[in-house]
């Protein structure tokens, strides 16, 4: 460590001192957890952006401060690697062991040990771009942040208050800056920009756009859903609801994309605003995940989940590079987890390659990078599509022989730049729906047809190890405890259209079991009996045994 004043980070590591009881964890979302015990990760996250930098030659880092849809209390971060991709697996184990080492001491030998380890070289620069969610603790978390960065000497660039997908916008932005790969300029302005032009493009010509609710969530996805309002122009009338973000305790609290999808319902300060017939979409608290609904004629409310947006976006894909004749060399298919409806993933597999893995972005960005054109939404609405490098210099090199393969092909590349490629975006997502009803001519209510949703429920088990459960066949088998698949296997039988899996939650201390069935009433009568068989293999308390589990 000897390029680095070992007295300066001690000094301000020693300001930002590890609570002694507390463990902390790099899972899916990155390190997340109550606000207000995250100063001491805060800091270390700094200085472990600050080495990764370093280690990838100075290319630039990015670190987002937010606890997406979860409680307003709550906070958290990530990483964001170079090409505007989650932080690399490995890395995922080196944030853990450097948060939760106790002292200043063991900290400064277990980062003299990682920088030995992982071989990276001090001298080199190291960059950073950082942002935040519109979070009441955030604002005392980048200062940690700040000092870690400070400690390591890194090159730091704040990006203020803006949503996750614009954060990881801005990293690939910036490392592919004067590059023929250029991704867009590196400012929130290059951003609206790329999306708001494309959109124009492809809605051009196309009947007037009947205006759409945006639920905000009373998020950060409020003030950049106002600012991209101004670059859409009169293309398409925005209404944007629950954008209170200074009031306290309203973040996430009955709005948003993850309440809509968990309570099946409308959020109930759009009950006075949505008419029946009108479109709507939620975002959640950083703007990375999306659910769209309406009412219909009767004032019913239907959810259009990602599933139904994977089914829009993937037909109209698959049809666009047939009509600009690329079929025989762009390859498009889909990428989805256990928790997809089984409808969706009937009606995607007649028309392309669907593929299931395990729950969490990164297995399906990762899949999604094996086709031309990958296409991958989670149920809860996070999700984009990628075009490989190699599709895209297709698409730009492609002579086409008719004027409606050269529209076709136009359409593709304005895709291209209109959809967020780096991570799921609700905004360009939003963006991209409403392009497909548009060239569809859709109404929600045509869109929701495309097929059935299979009636389906979600529970939660409360199990003393939840690392009891393991799974394979991307999660949708148990293999231990075993003799438990079989016996599910078995209630699975009694139910038409049956469909049950059991796996360990990955960001909550529990077993989560999902039941599907062709009748709502069997979908749930088979997730409370393999509820009840989880509970009970697991050894759980007979007196404590949910009342509903069967
Ligand atoms: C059933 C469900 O919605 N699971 C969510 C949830 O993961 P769990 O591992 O199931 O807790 O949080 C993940 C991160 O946000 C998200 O990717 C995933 O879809
Ligand atoms: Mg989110």
């Amino acid at each position: 460590m000897s390029q680095l004043s070992i007295d300066d980070i001690r000094v301000l590591c020693d300001a930002h001192s590890k609570p002694l009881e507390l463990h902390f964890q790099y899972g899916t979302a990155g390190f997340r957890t109550l606000g207000n015990t995250l100063d001491s990760v805060l800091f270390r996250v700094g200085i472990l952006a600050g080495l990764r930098s370093k280690r990838l030659d100075g290319k630039t880092i990015g670190v987002m401060v937010t606890a997406s849809h979860n409680p307003e209390a709550d906070n958290g971060v990530k990483l964001v690697d170079p090409r505007g991709e989650m932080l690399e697996a490995a890395w995922e184990t080196h944030a853990t062991v450097l948060a939760n080492a106790s002292t200043t001491d063991d900290f400064l030998h277990a980062l003299d040990l990682f920088v030995r380890n992982v071989k990276i070289d001090l001298s080199k620069p190291s960059r950073v771009v950082y942002a935040r969610d519109t979070r009441p603790s955030g604002v005392a978390l980048i200062s940690s942040l700040e000092d870690g960065l400070k400690a390591i000497g890194a090159e730091a660039r704040d990006a203020g208050v803006t949503t996750t997908p614009i954060l990881h916008y801005l990293v690939k932005a910036i490392n592919t800056k004067g590059t023929k790969e250029s991704y867009g300029d590196d400012s929130e302005d290059g951003y609206f920009k790329k999306l708001s032009d494309s959109f124009k493009k492809l809605v051009a010509g196309r009947p007037k756009i009947t205006p759409l609710v945006i639920d905000c969530a009373n998020g950060v996805g409020a003030p950049i859903a106002a600012k991209l309002v101004e670059y859409l122009g009169e293309s398409i009338p925005l209404i944007l609801e629950n954008t209170s973000i200074t009031t306290l305790g309203a973040l996430n609290n009955a709005c948003g994309a993850d309440f809509v999808k968990t309570m099946q319902k409308l959020p109930p300060s759009l009950v006075e605003v949505l008419k029946p017939g009108q479109r709507a979409c939620s975002l959640d608290g950083d703007a990375d995940r999306l659910m769209y609904y309406y009412l219909d004629d009767r004032g019913y409310f239907s959810m259009l989940d990602g599933d139904k947006i994977a089914a829009l976006v993937a037909a109209f894909i698959v049809d666009l590079v047939k009509l600009a004749g690329l079929e025989s060399t762009i390859k498009v298919g889909v990428v989805q987890t256990a928790y997809a409806n089984g409808a969706s993933t009937r009606y995607l597999a007649k028309r392309l390659p669907v593929k299931c893995v395990p729950t969490g972005v990164k297995h399906l960005h990762h899949a999604a990078e094996h086709y031309n054109i990958g296409v991958y939404f989670e149920a809860n609405g996070h999700g984009t599509v990628l075009f490989s490098p190699q599709a895209q210099e297709t698409l730009a090199n492609h002579e086409p022989s008719t004027p409606a393969q050269s529209t076709a092909l136009n359409h593709l590349v304005n895709l291209t730049h209109l959809i967020n490629q780096t991570v799921g975006d609700a905004l360009s997502d939003m963006l991209l729906v409403e392009v497909v009803l548009a060239h569809k001519s859709y109404t929600g209510v045509e869109w929701n047809s495309l097929y059935a949703d299979l009636p389906n429920r979600l529970v939660k088990v409360v199990v003393s190890d939840r690392n009891a459960f393991r799974t394979e066949d991307a999660e949708r088998r148990l293999i231990s405890p075993s003799g438990l698949q079989a016996k599910i296997d078995e209630l699975v039988r009694r139910y038409d259209g049956g469909r049950s899996f059991v796996r360990p939650s990955g960001t909550e201390d529990v077993v989560r079991v999902y039941a599907e069935a062709i009748l709502k009433t069997q979908a749930d009568e088979l997730a409370f009996r393999v509820a009840g068989l989880v509970y009970d293999e697991a050894g759980g308390d007979p007196s404590r045994r949910p009342k509903e589990f069967l």
